[in-house]
């Protein structure tokens, strides 16, 4: 079969989008899912996002991990927002839904400005934190993070006992200042290294900027820069989270798959 397809990344976290306006796609079909994402039989990609129609939202994104699994992606959700915007379905401002509930989103200079959803609070787990943000992220604070064995580490905590059955996303965190840090991400789902992970981040902004004080935090990452805000509440929870970073086409084609 045929399919019609763009590539987008959001700082190096790389997704295959289909326009899936007319439901040509079948996203049931997580066979073909895990085909496109094949970095040598597909496209390739750390994901799949289909756009589609939805009666109360400006659209709905549907998105799936390299494996076919599902759960939110906040690069995901940006890139979404900027190829919708490629497409003409919104202008810069939108309200959209994704597996975790509706989101807004607006496009400002290049970069897409993505409201999270309320975070209920920071868990300790294994020693470290653990944190959802529409994914599950535990938290490790490292030093000397560019040689740490992210790879190895992230792999042993995603398989943890303690995270069964579903497990997690592992992030390693480096201080760099008081409103910056350093994140590296083990994905659930890609099971590697990916170059940025915007849940991840998000979740990694929150623990740090509660220990350090701060609402808004710089992130770096192997794939870019990108920001996160909130406001911390008195219950502990987090809300007005701002995931903020680029989300750019890179190409597009058709694929024989
Ligand atoms: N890359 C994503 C996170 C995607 C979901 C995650 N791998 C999971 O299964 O929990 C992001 O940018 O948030």
């Amino acid at each position: 079969m045929e399919v019609n397809f763009y590539k987008y990344q959001g700082t190096g976290n790389d997704f295959v989008m289909i326009d899936n306006r007319d439901e040509s796609f079948d996203v049931r079909d997580l066979d073909l899912v895990r085909k496109l994402c094949d970095r040598k039989f597909g496209v390739g990609s750390d994901g799949l996002i289909a756009i589609q129609l939805h009666p109360d939202y400006d659209f709905e994104m549907v998105y799936f991990n390299a494996d076919g699994s599902q759960s939110m992606c906040g690069n995901g959700a940006r890139c979404a927002v900027a190829f919708s915007a490629f497409l003409g379905i919104i202008e810069d401002k939108t309200h959209f839904l994704a597996i975790d509930g509706p989101h807004d989103a607006m496009l400002v200079g290049g970069q897409v400005e993505l409201l999270m959803g309320d975070v209920k609070g920071i868990d300790q787990k294994l020693g470290d934190f653990f944190v959802n943000t529409g994914s599950p992220h535990h938290i490790r604070f490292v030093e000397k993070l560019d040689v740490y064995p992210v790879f190895a580490e992230g792999k042993s905590v995603r398989y943890d006992s303690g995270y069964a059955p579903a497990g997690t996303n592992v992030n390693f965190v480096q201080g760099l200042a008081d409103d910056e840090v350093f994140v590296r991400t083990y994905e659930r789902g890609v099971e590697d290294e990916t170059l940025s992970c915007g849940t991840g981040v998000t979740a990694a902004a929150i623990v740090y900027g509660v220990q350090h004080n701060q609402n808004s935090v710089k992130i770096n990452t192997l794939g870019g820069k990108l920001s996160v805000k909130f406001n911390s509440n008195p219950d502990g929870s987090f809300s007005k989270i701002w995931l903020t970073g680029p989300a750019e086409q890179v190409f597009s084609g058709k694929i024989n798959i």
